[in-house]
């Protein structure tokens, strides 16, 4: 289902684990930062509405999306339960913007496969500011916060794993 129609901000909150016990890094990228932090904050404030103490939750900050890659590995080796990789890409006039999007897609998903820690994939790759806008806290609701469910959800399946 497209986010167009669908809301990233509704879910069923009875349906979240208790995240009090479990440690979250959050990697956030400095490129487009309005939108980065719009997402920030609906990852924030979701760890913490589902139990989680702001002292289990570390942040630390990127160039732009690309070093996300990297964050996210060093990030992995911080004793926490699962890491948030947080970046928005927009269209430009060339290809730069293909090759961040699938670097990062690529990156991200081998640091799940390779480490034991997961990471959530929380980066809008979008045609203009506007669907960015939309989708950090705007009409589409926050892809922070489905990130942040997605973190709580993989560091329970993890611990039960
Ligand atoms: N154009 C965007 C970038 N570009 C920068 C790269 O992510 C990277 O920092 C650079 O190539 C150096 O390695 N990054 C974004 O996050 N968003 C963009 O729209
Ligand atoms: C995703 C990008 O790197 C891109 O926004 C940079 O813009 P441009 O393609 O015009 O150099």
């Amino acid at each position: 289902m497209a986010t167009a129609n669908n809301n990233l901000s509704e879910y069923d909150k009875t349906s979240i684990p208790d995240a009090s016990n479990y440690r979250f890094g959050i990697v956030v990228s400095e490129w487009n930062d309005t939108i980065t932090e719009g997402l920030y904050n609906g990852a924030y404030n979701t760890l913490i509405e589902h139990g989680v103490d702001e002292s289990s939750i570390k942040r630390w900050d990127v160039p732009g999306s690309f070093e996300l890659i990297y964050g996210s590995k060093k990030m992995q080796e911080q004793m926490v339960d699962a890491v948030i990789a947080i970046g928005c890409v927009i269209q430009g006039e060339t290809k730069h913007f293909d090759f961040v999007c699938e670097g990062v897609t690529q990156g991200i998903k081998d640091l799940n496969v390779i480490n034991d820690v997961p990471v959530i994939f929380c980066v809008l790759t979008d045609n203009n500011q506007q669907q960015s806008i939309d989708r950090s806290g705007g009409i589409h609701g926050n892809k922070g916060t489905e990130a942040a469910v997605a973190a709580i959800k993989m560091a329970e399946l993890r611990n039960k794993s």
